[in-house]
Formats: C-alpha cells, sequence, structure tokens
C-alpha cells in the first residue's frame, strides 16, 4: 500500500477522544466533560470528525443489530412491506434505492431507520427474534452518549451547560417532536465486475452510499471492518479512507451544527464506496449511524462570539446547500427539504 492509500487512522490524522468510560453515564463529572468538550471542538473545528474509545457501548450489542438486520433482509418482502419507511415519521425499512444521496448510481444498501422505540414500530418477534430488544437498548446508549457530547459542546462553545441537552429534549422520544434517528445499514455484496450486471442496454454503476453531509447536530458512526467510508477533510476536496479502529465510535460534525456556527464547525462530507478487489466486493458491510438533531421547535442559543471568532475566508467552493442554510433557524425546515432531496 502506498502513502496515499493508507488511511487517515493508520496516519493518525483522526483525534482520539478518550471518554473514560463516561460516554453513557447519566452525570458525568464536569471537569471530564469539559476536557471533552475542548478536544470535540478542536476535532471538529480542525477535522470535521474524531474517534471516541472508552464509550462504554460494547461491540457485542452492535453485532446482534448488525445480525437482527441481516434476518430482516432475508424476509420475504411481502413481509417487509409493512415496516417500509413512513415519510412522516422517517421510521421504517428503506430498501436499496430507495434512499439515493447519488443520482447517477444505484447505492446498494438497506437500511433500517429507528425514529420512536415502541414494540409496534419493530419487526414482530416471530419475524426478527429479539429485534427490539437489541436495538432499544442500543438506541438508548446512543442517545446517552450523544448526550455527554452535547453537554461537552455546550462547555466549549461558552454557552450554559444544559443548553444543548434541553434543544434535544426529545431524542427517540416518538412524538414527533424530534427527528433524531438510528440508522441500522447492510450494505450486501456488489456484483463482481466493475460495471455491473446490463440493464436494458444501460450500464448501471453501483456505490454502497453516496457523497452526503448529515443533516443533524452531529453524527456517530459506529461500522465493522469492512471499510470503504470515505471523507473530505475540512481543508481538502480530496476523498480519503478513514480506516478501522476496532470498538471505536466515529462522530462527524453534521450541517445544522455548521450553520449555527457559521460554519466554524463544518459539516463532514461523507460517502461509501466499494472496496477494490473481488474479494471485498463479495462481503456486505454494516454499520449504525445515529443521527443526533434538536427538537423540531428548538431555539438554538446564539454562540458567544469568545467561542466564534469570525472564520478565515474559505480556501474552496462551499457545499451549496450549506451556504443556503447560514442564516437557517428552524431545524424543521431544514429537514424537511433535505427529506425531499433524498426520497424519490
Ligand atoms: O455506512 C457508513 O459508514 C455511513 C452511513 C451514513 O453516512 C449515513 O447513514 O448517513
Ligand atoms: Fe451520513
Amino acid at each position: 500500500m502506498s502513502a496515499q492509500e493508507e488511511t487517515l487512522l493508520a496516519r493518525c490524522e483522526i483525534p482520539i477522544i478518550d471518554l473514560a468510560h463516561i460516554g453513557t453515564d447519566v452525570c458525568p463529572m464536569k471537569s471530564v466533560v469539559r476536557r471533552i468538550g475542548q478536544q470535540l471542538f478542536a476535532a471538529l473545528s480542525g477535522k470535521g470528525l474524531a474517534v471516541l474509545v472508552n464509550h462504554g457501548i460494547a461491540e457485542e450489542k452492535l453485532k446482534a443489530v448488525y445480525i437482527d438486520l441481516d434476518n430482516f433482509c432475508a424476509l420475504p418482502e411481502g413481509c417487509q412491506a409493512q415496516y417500509l419507511r413512513n415519510p412522516v415519521s422517517n421510521h421504517g425499512y428503506l430498501r436499496p434505492g430507495m434512499e439515493q444521496f447519488d443520482s447517477t448510481k444505484k447505492e446498494l444498501r438497506h437500511t433500517f431507520n429507528i425514529t420512536t422505540l415502541t414494540a409496534a414500530a419493530m419487526p414482530a418477534e416471530e419475524e426478527v427474534p429479539q429485534f427490539i430488544n437489541h436495538a432499544v437498548p442500543l438506541a438508548r446508549d446512543l442517545t446517552n452518549l450523544s448526550r455527554v457530547l452535547l453537554q461537552a459542546l455546550a462547555y466549549a462553545l461558552d454557552l450554559p451547560p444544559a443548553i444543548l441537552l434541553e434543544c434535544h429534549s426529545g431524542m427517540l422520544q416518538g412524538d414527533g417532536r424530534n427527528p433524531s434517528c438510528m440508522r441500522i445499514s447492510y450494505y450486501p455484496p456488489v456484483p463482481p465486475e466493475d460495471e455491473g450486471p446490463r440493464c436494458q442496454s444501460d450500464t448501471v454503476s453501483y456505490t454502497r452510499c453516496g457523497a452526503h453531509s448529515d443533516r443533524g447536530t452531529f453524527t456517530l458512526i459506529a461500522q465493522d471492518s469492512e471499510g470503504g467510508l470515505e471523507v473530505k477533510l475540512h481543508d481538502s476536496e480530496k476523498w480519503e479512507t478513514v480506516g478501522h479502529l476496532p470498538g471505536a465510535i466515529l462522530v462527524q460534525t453534521g450541517e445544522l451544527l455548521a450553520a449555527w456556527t457559521t460554519n466554524l464547525l463544518p459539516a463532514l462530507m461523507h460517502r461509501v464506496v466499494v472496496p477494490p478487489g473481488t474479494y471485498a466486493r463479495a462481503r456486505g458491510r454494516h454499520c449504525v449511524a445515529f443521527i443526533c438533531h434538536p427538537d423540531n421547535d428548538a431555539k438554538l442559543p446564539t454562540v458567544p462570539p469568545r467561542a466564534a471568532p469570525a472564520p478565515a475566508p474559505p480556501t474552496f467552493t462551499p457545499h451549496a446547500h450549506l451556504t443556503l442554510h447560514h442564516r437557517l433557524l428552524n431545524a424543521a425546515h431544514h429537514l424537511q427539504k433535505r427529506f425531499r432531496e433524498t426520497y424519490a
């Protein structure tokens, strides 16, 4: 592997934040939260992402939901159809092609969006045994981890410590007032030929997840060891491979945090490509992404100027949708626009 092909993790280019096992505590120590805030701010402003270790979420919990999604994907289509994504709640299953970030390629991805934790919203026990018993505790852990990061960010932005928690009070409450979402994704093996099979004399080109930035405050990403996640760091237009650190969870800046900090913490562009080589293509990949989003009616506090010096003029063209949203005030309005762009 040449130096350029090496991953960002291998080159130590992604800051690592040690959560010292407080990640899922309800009331973590202030001094630790403050230290995490400083490190998170430095990582998100400098790179757009960080790696969280010692977050307290066991790998087994992730593996269990990966297997549950595999089992869901093996159900007959008619059975899966009862769980298709509801456009109002954003909860439910998306077949490959139903959610496209890149209109030029077919995105091979099964995703189950979870926005409410009620039993009625989950695959039934006789269809995917244990789905609810695995998904709900994981969703709660990721919600608690998000709460720690929200408190840490509040310190870093010189805001009252609980204010961001208050703005995100409805995460996964299922009452429609907060669009946060846990997305479990399975990327199936990709057909062996580079250009895929022929379809009505057209060539179909495949990818796993087209380039995009996430809509919320930040996103937590746990992935298996298959690789393929690529990002564009702030100071660069180049796609770089993230790599894999076993047990770690990535945190990356979302569009609302970018808009709200006037790009002091820019949103991270990312995508998942099909790794090269017949062996890698023949293997599936799994990921859990937790999109932490403010409540629909949240009035996000103004970031005090001390924490937000005027950013230097951009050295590259900002993404069009970000500039459009610089003056954005209302989270729900932003989200509806993103859904219109992404779902057929
Ligand atoms: O699969 C991944 O690593 C990323 C998924 C992602 O970007 C998303 O679900 O928004
Ligand atoms: Fe994403």
